[in-house]
């Protein structure tokens, strides 16, 4: 639960830090500001994805469902500096599939708290093990870090890809291959 009066004090202190007048027009209500989108941008802190994953239905088809191209934006937890990208998920059911929403749902779940992308990698694919007990999973995140975009190194349009395979997709190169060419069309 994100305390509001002292992210509101802490963002006060980091004004006045940077030799800001916290008080002026402009300034005053900032620190309110970014309380409020702290219980936004790091409300999955107080959430897990297996209620969401938990809305499941039978199937008797058990081929691979992938969900591409889900938006994120995520925080360095390094910096506390946004990430974003796209997150690519594959699943190998095994008599059950999930609502594809819900592993949009999972994605945003762990991309909104102070994260590293690896972390964030194996959670969704951690979840997705646990709650839909598939027979592989692989997920694929591609992000541009502004922590290494706009500050420090300074490398635009640098990315960084993560990759977990899970089950069937750790030692199948041809699934890993039909996952990436899916991905690429
Ligand atoms: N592995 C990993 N590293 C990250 C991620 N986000 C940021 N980093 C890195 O975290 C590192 C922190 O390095 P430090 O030397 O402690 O911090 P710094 O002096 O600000 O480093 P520079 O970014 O090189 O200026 C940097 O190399 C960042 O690029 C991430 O998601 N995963
Ligand atoms: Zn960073």
């Amino acid at each position: 639960m994100v305390d509001k009066a002292k992210v509101e004090q802490a963002i006060r202190l980091l004004l006045e830090g940077i030799g800001e007048n916290p008080d002026r027009e402009g300034l005053k209500d900032t620190p309110d500001r970014i309380a409020r989108m702290c219980t936004e941008i790091y409300g999955g802190l107080d959430e897990e994805a297996d209620q969401h994953l938990l809305k499941q239905f039978q199937v008797e088809n058990n081929e691979m469902v992938l969900e591409k191209d889900i938006t994120f934006y995520s925080m360095c937890e390094h910096h506390l500096m946004p990430f974003y990208g796209k997150a690519h998920i594959a699943y190998i059911p095994n008599g059950k599939v999930t609502g594809l929403s819900k592993l949009a749902r999972t994605v945003d779940v762990y991309a909104r708290r102070p994260q590293i992308q690896e972390r964030l990698t194996v959670q969704i694919a951690d979840a997705l093990d646990r709650v839909l007990e598939p027979k592989g999973v692989m997920v694929m995140l591609e992000a541009e870090h502004t922590c290494m975009t706009m500050r420090g190194i300074k490398k635009p349009g640098s990315k960084t890809m993560t990759v977990i395979t899970r089950g069937e997709f750790k030692n199948n190169i041809e699934l890993q291959k039909q996952f990436l060419a899916m991905v690429k069309d």
